[in-house]
């Protein structure tokens, strides 16, 4: 609206019946006579002189290549500006004061080149066009204002990197949303006093009537130069306030780069400092073009003026770079990517978060109290890893959070809190031990009625791994399909000799994977049934792993009473090679006791309600969902006992009685374990108290497995939130 404004009150008037090829001079010798008595009598009443602007190009030559050139940059300008002020206004995850400024510095931006190209464009298509003495000072105010304004910004943001970088443990401090306001506000008021200022004391001076101004717009040092009053003091308030005002942000932005650097210096991954100088970098380059046309154009004496000079720097830092700072500051950003992207989808934004601002400072003592842990060697060090995201340090785990001015930039500020990448693409694998029938029944039904497992954003897809084995109704065809996902069988070539599930593998490894690799699915939840009385167990891969802890304690806790165990399959050796494991977060989902080719309404309903509360927790923690921190019991695998055995490897014994139906149960050294068909009992032995598992699974026969003992422990997972929150 100011802007516009701005242009309206600056009423653009093209000349007509110009003779369109005489040279400028005569030109403007002629332009008396050509305006008529009309002008004549509007200049007579205001009794003010008129400026004609020549424009980008001297003559009256129309150049309409050099029109779609503006044309298009000033379109550019205002779609990625406004794009920007919309996006940081809408979009939740861009809560945090670089977003705040980038907003502000967007709105200045789209502001300031609407004072100048509307009517730059205008003059490549009709030079010489005449603009009222009021018309041309509010063009100069609002030129003034919003250059300044975007400095002060520019010092602004510099400012708050400066602060990420060196100092994220007290970044919630320092950048408080009411000193963001405050920087804002200063910068906009600072800015209008100071135009006010130059604005009066040039209006005030004296100009011929109807003077030819070779600009493109009414410039500060054009009017200094036209006119024909003495100048020295308006010259000399230029100089003197108006080389502090601009030079307060250059040496602003001079300092925060210069601890930016020095930061950036300690950065001991060479990659790591590559990229932090690549954003850098660009950025300085943004920040140097603007302040260095600035100075040059206004910080000379008006003797040194010259025209062609001065209308080249203008574009620098009238159009330029006003056009580009939204891309450089933002879009190689993942986060200004990702809130672009929702925008598209035109999905609702989600709730307003009470500004990340906000919750920085509230993070503030634990913070400190951090610091006051970590001793300062290792703060450096961590400081300095900073680029690597991730901290261990001791029990205590910190994630340097980096919505800064580029996702590959150092850091925004620590805190205990994971960010984790949002969750895109779920699988749901069914009958890869096709006699296992509740996963197998419950995919079929779900690639039929898919409503039951959709949830908004995420794209969940059921899959049945062994259809060959489901048909026979067998675990398998050649050998397990959920021991062969390890490099050496998915890596083997392609040929009809490889065993079916080998082929098999290597097939939903490249649907679903490739293992260990950016693009496989980021959940694979496979189903199986056992023949054990395990009830419902989830199998857990990695005890490190905070994402699937906070999701198994979700689960937990949402199926209570019913109990729900945790089995952990790390181990160095007893570890397999399973179907899930080509997933980022692999979910085992084991429910019994279930005979082998037989379904159970009570098992089907409970695995049932595994996913739908593991679907829940996906989605809460996709919507920004904060998980705090957690702790479930696990019981991780220790060793498997085979049945006793006779010389030719006959099974001489079988579960004893008293340990059928017991998974889960401690089980102590004494407790008896085997029968043997003579009513011998065979006990646990050893010393410690286990706690067993798979006891008697008809699947484990072949593998020579009675049951595996387990150990209970506690595991503990930090808070988790998605990053794009
Ligand atoms: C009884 C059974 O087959 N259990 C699964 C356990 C798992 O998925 O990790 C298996 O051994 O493949």
């Amino acid at each position: 609206m100011y802007c516009c404004a701005a242009y309206c009150f600056s009423d653009a008037r093209p000349k007509r019946g110009q003779d369109p090829d005489s040279e400028l001079a005569t030109l403007y010798q002629k332009q008396r006579p050509h305006r008529g008595g009309h002008s004549m009598a509007l200049a007579n009443l205001t009794s003010r002189p008129e400026f004609l602007l020549l424009g980008l190009m001297d003559g009256t030559d129309i150049h309409p290549l050099l029109f779609l050139l503006f044309l298009g940059v000033y379109l550019v300008n205002a779609l990625g500006n406004l794009s920007m002020v919309v996006l940081v206004r809408s979009d939740g995850a861009l809560r945090s004061p670089m977003y705040y400024f980038l907003g502000h510095l967007s709105l200045v931006d789209v502001c300031f080149t609407t004072v100048t190209v509307p009517r730059l464009l205008a003059g490549l298509l009709h030079p010489g066009q005449a603009v009222s003495f009021r018309g041309c000072f509010a063009q100069m105010y609002f030129f003034v204002a919003l250059g300044i304004t975007e400095s002060y910004l520019l010092a602004a943001m510099s400012y708050d990197r400066a602060a990420a970088v060196c100092r994220p443990l007290h970044y919630a401090a320092v950048m408080t949303p009411g000193r963001c306001m405050a920087l804002v506000g200063a910068s906009w008021a600072v800015a209008h006093l100071h135009s006010l200022l130059h604005t009066l004391l040039i209006s005030k001076l004296s100009y011929p009537r109807a003077t030819p101004v070779r600009h493109f717009f009414c410039d500060m040092t054009v009017m200094l130069s036209l006119a024909t009053s003495d100048t020295s003091a308006a010259e000399t308030a230029i100089f003197s306030e108006g080389l502090a005002v601009v030079l307060t942000p250059l040496l602003l932005v001079a300092l925060s780069y210069a601890r930016i650097l020095v930061a950036v210096l300690g950065v001991r991954s060479a990659g790591g400092r590559r990229r932090a100088f690549s954003t850098c970098g660009a950025h300085l380059v943004a920040v140097s073009l603007f302040f260095g046309s600035i100075l040059s154009v206004y910080f000379r004496p008006s003797s040194a003026y010259s025209a062609r000079y001065d209308r080249l720097a203008s574009v620098v830092y009238a159009v330029v770079t006003p056009t580009l700072n939204p891309f450089i500051y933002s879009l190689r950003n993942k986060e200004v990517k990702g809130a672009l992207k929702r925008g598209l989808r035109w999905r609702a934004a989600p709730p307003r978060a009470k500004l990340n601002l906000r919750q920085m400072t509230l993070n503030r003592p634990k913070c400190i109290a951090i610091i006051k842990k970590i001793k300062s060697s290792i703060w450096n060090q961590v400081r300095r890893d900073a680029v690597d995201r991730r901290i261990h340090y001791g029990k205590m785990r910190l994630l340097i959070v980096e919505p800064g001015i580029s996702d590959d930039f150092v850091c925004l500020s620590a805190s205990l809190s994971l960010w984790l990448d949002p969750i895109k693409k779920v699988a749901i694998f069914g009958g890869t031990h096709g006699n296992e029938l509740t996963g197998v029944f419950l995919v079929k039904h779900w690639l039929e009625t898919s409503t039951e497992i959709q949830r908004t954003g995420l794209e969940v897809k059921p899959f049945i791994t062994n259809p060959r084995a489901v048909k026979k109704c067998t675990r398998y065809i050649d050998c397990d399909l959920n021991r062969v996902f390890d490099p050496e069988n998915l890596g083997k070539k392609k040929s009809e000799d490889l065993p079916y599930e080998v082929r098999r593998a290597q097939e939903i490894n490249h649907l679903f994977g490739p293992k260990d690799s950016e693009d496989s699915y980021d959940i694979i939840f496979d189903l199986h049934n056992t023949t054990s009385n395990m009830g419902c167990t989830l199998i857990l891969e990695d005890s490190r792993n905070d994402f699937l802890i906070q999701m198994f304690h979700y689960i937990k806790t949402s199926l209570a009473p019913l109990p729900c165990y945790v089995y952990l399959i790390e181990h160095p050796s007893l570890k397999y090679a399973t179907t899930r494991s080509i997933a980022k977060y692999p979910v085992g989902i084991e429910v019994g006791p279930q005979p082998q080719g037989v379904l159970r309404a009570d098992i089907l309903d409970q695995m049932r309600k595994m996913i739908q509360h593991a679907l829940d927790f996906i989605h809460n923690f996709n919507e920004g969902k904060e998980f705090p921190p957690c702790a479930i019991e696990v019981y991780k695998i220790m060793e498997k006992v085979d049945y006793p055995r006779n010389e030719s490897g006959e099974i001489s014994a079988i579960i004893h009685p008293k340990l059928q139906d017991q998974d889960w149960k401690p089980l102590h050294p004494e407790d008896p374990v085997f029968l043997t068909l003579d009513g011998k009992t065979i006990s646990l032995g050893g010393d410690q108290t286990v706690y067993p598992v798979f006891v008697n699974e008809a699947a484990y026969y072949e593998k020579k497995e009675a049951f595996a003992k387990t150990t209970k422990l506690t595991l503990n997972a930090n808070s988790i939130r998605s990053s794009l929150h």
